[in-house]
């Protein structure tokens, strides 16, 4: 049987990376292989890409372009291959992303965006998504702890993460049914909890 294939998004701080492996332990309990990955990533080519698109200025077609290129490699040797093999997968970041960021915050036209999706085919569809939803403010207040230097997207103002979140909760009120919208404001125990209520119908 194929497996399933979740997917989480959510601004630059939002708390998602925070519960990838949550996820995973929750569905290998049930006795399911899982592997979890990201985007972009995910193979010795993704992560080569994510160097540049993460720390090289460019264009936003640039961007968008190099994301789908990635993952085009990514669907094809690892996604894709998992889930025929009945493997649940575990993604941090995945389509949405692209929607948000290059659409929603650096302008992307839709037309373009569209075809790119269209020219990934055949690639799987999330059998869920969760969104972790929190205010650009509250965000970058948990960015600060990081260490490391902020890449070029973390380094964007708050107006951009208002459009990238904007542009997240449009596509959740486009596809209601495969994008759970987890409110991550509160303690790391309260997103937790409603992190655990939305997953489980979707482990049933
Ligand atoms: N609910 C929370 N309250 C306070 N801090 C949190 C909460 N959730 C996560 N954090 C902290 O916020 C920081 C960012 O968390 P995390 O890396 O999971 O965010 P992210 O959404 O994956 O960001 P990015 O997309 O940039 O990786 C981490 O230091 C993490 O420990
Ligand atoms: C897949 C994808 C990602 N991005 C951006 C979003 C983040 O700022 C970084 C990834 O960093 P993270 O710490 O792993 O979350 O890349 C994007 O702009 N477009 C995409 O398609």
């Amino acid at each position: 049987m194929r497996g399933r294939f979740i997917t989480l998004e959510g601004i630059d701080g939002a708390g998602k990376s925070s519960h990838v492996q949550f996820i995973a332990d929750q569905v290998r309990e049930r006795g399911v292989h899982v592997i979890d990955t990201r985007e972009p990533g995910g193979t010795r080519v993704g992560e080569d890409v994510r160097k540049i698109v993460l720390h090289e200025p460019m264009g936003v077609r640039a961007e968008a372009y190099l994301m789908f290129g990635a993952r085009s490699e990514h669907v094809t040797k690892v996604i894709e291959p998992a889930l025929a093999a009945g493997e649940w997968v575990i993604c941090d970041r995945f389509i949405d992303s692209t929607y948000a960021y290059q659409c929603g915050g650096h302008g992307l036209p839709r037309a373009t965006f569209d075809a790119l999706v269209k020219a990934l085919e055949p690639a799987p569809v999330p059998d869920a998504t969760f969104l972790f939803d929190v205010d650009p403010a509250l965000a970058a207040e948990r960015q600060q702890g990081q260490q490391r230097t902020p890449d070029r997207f973390e380094r964007e103002k708050t107006d951009f993460f208002r459009r990238v979140r904007g542009a997240y909760l449009e596509r959740a009120r486009d596809e209601p049914a495969r994008i759970r919208v987890i409110d991550a404001s509160g303690s790391f125990e309260q997103v937790r909890a409603r992190l655990e209520a939305a997953l489980a119908p979707v482990l049933a």
